[in-house]
C-alpha cells in the first residue's frame, strides 16, 4: 500500500486535494495510506527521504497568490518533480468549542493564506477578535479544541474531524476562490504527455541587462504560452532572485525540450520541477512551425547540410 504524505494535520484543504487524486485513473491508488505531515517543508523532506512515495502541497491561490513555503521548499533540497496538479474550490468554515457564541470570540486562528481571504468577513462579523497565524487551518482547529484559541477558520472537513461546532460556514471575501495543489515525487518516470500539459521550472538568471527578457524571449520564440511567473529571493544575497516559471507543454514536446536547453545555456541555474497534465485539461496551443514534426524536419535538414547534402 503506497504511503502518500500531505500538508496536515487531518482536515486541511490539502488533505481534500490529496483525496481528489485517489481514484482508479488518478495519480494515487485509492488504497494508499495518507500520512499527515506538520509543515510543507517536512512533507517534501519526507518524499526526499523516501518515507513517503509522494506528497501533496498547496502551490498557489487565486486570491492570495503563491505559497512561498512550497516554492522555497521545492528548490532547497534534493530535486523533486511535480507529477500531477489539482484545483480545489476553497470554502471556509468558522469552528468553535461547543457553547461559544460570536460575542465570546477574542482570538481566531488560521493559516495566513486563509486569513488573507476572510479578512473583511472577520472584521465585520467578529470585530473584536485578534487574528493569529497557525501552521495550517486544521492546526488552528486542533488549537481551538485545546483551548489555545476561541475560533478557527478551517476547511469544512475539519468540522467533521474535530469535535467542534460550526459558528459560520461558506465565509469568504472573494467568491469562487480556488487553490492549486501539486503532487510531488522524487525524479523517476515522468507522467506521459497528454497534449494538455504544464511544465514547471525554477531559474536563476545571470546578473546582466536583459537576462529575464531572454528567458521570456525563448518561450515566445518557441511558441510557448507562459501560465505563471513568480520571483523569490535566492537567499544568497540581496537582489538575487529565482524565477518560478510555469508554461504550457510537456518536456517530451520538441519545442519545450528546445526551450529548456536554451534556458540551461542562458541561466546560471535551472531546476526542472515537472511536466504533468493540466487540471483544467485545456489542450496546449501549438503554433504553426512549432510542432514536433517541424522540429524533426528541421533536424533532418541540418543533418543533411552537415553531411554535405545541402539543397
Ligand atoms: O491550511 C490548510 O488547510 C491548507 O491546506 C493550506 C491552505 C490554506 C488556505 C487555503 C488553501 C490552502
Amino acid at each position: 500500500m503506497p504511503r502518500i504524505g500531505y500538508f496536515g494535520p487531518e482536515g486541511t484543504f490539502t488533505e481534500q486535494a490529496t483525496r481528489s487524486f485517489c481514484t482508479d485513473a488518478g495519480p494515487i491508488p485509492p488504497d494508499s495510506a495518507l500520512v499527515p505531515l506538520e509543515t510543507i517543508g517536512t512533507a517534501l523532506d519526507a518524499v526526499r527521504a523516501g518515507e513517503v512515495e509522494a506528497a501533496c502541497v498547496p502551490v498557489e491561490n487565486s486570491v492570495e497568490g503563491s505559497v512561498a513555503a512550497t516554492l522555497d521548499a521545492l528548490v532547497s533540497g534534493e530535486p523533486l518533480v511535480a507529477v500531477a496538479e489539482t484545483v480545489l474550490p476553497i470554502r471556509f468554515t468558522v469552528l468553535v468549542r461547543p457553547g461559544t457564541t460570536a460575542a465570546d470570540v477574542r482570538t481566531v486562528a488560521t493559516h495566513p493564506h486563509a486569513a488573507a481571504q476572510v479578512r473583511n468577513w472577520l472584521s465585520e462579523h467578529l470585530p473584536g477578535a485578534t487574528v493569529l497565524p497557525a501552521s495550517s487551518t486544521a492546526a488552528a482547529a486542533v488549537g481551538v479544541g485545546r483551548g489555545e484559541f476561541d475560533a478557527a477558520v478551517a476547511a469544512p472537513p475539519a468540522a467533521e474531524r474535530y469535535p467542534l461546532d460550526v459558528l459560520a460556514s461558506n465565509i469568504a471575501d472573494v467568491r469562487d476562490a480556488v487553490t492549486r495543489f501539486l503532487l510531488v515525487r522524487r525524479p523517476g518516470t515522468l507522467p506521459e504527455r497528454t497534449g494538455a500539459d504544464r511544465t514547471a521550472l525554477a531559474a536563476v538568471t545571470a546578473d546582466r541587462i536583459g537576462a529575464l527578457s531572454e528567458v521570456l524571449t525563448e518561450l515566445a520564440a518557441h511558441g510557448i504560452n507562459m501560465t505563471r511567473i513568480e520571483s523569490r529571493p535566492t537567499r544568497n544575497r540581496l537582489g538575487e532572485y529565482r524565477f518560478f516559471v510555469d508554461f504550457e507543454g510537456h518536456v517530451a514536446d520538441a519545442r519545450v525540450g528546445a526551450t529548456l536547453a536554451a534556458l540551461r545555456r542562458r541561466c546560471t541555474e535551472v531546476r526542472f520541477l515537472g511536466s504533468f497534465p493540466r487540471a483544467d485539461k485545456v489542450p496546449n496551443t501549438v503554433l504553426p512551425t512549432n510542432a514536433d514534426t517541424d522540429f524533426a524536419a528541421a533536424a533532418k535538414w541540418l543533418e543533411d547540410v552537415r553531411a554535405g547534402h545541402s539543397a
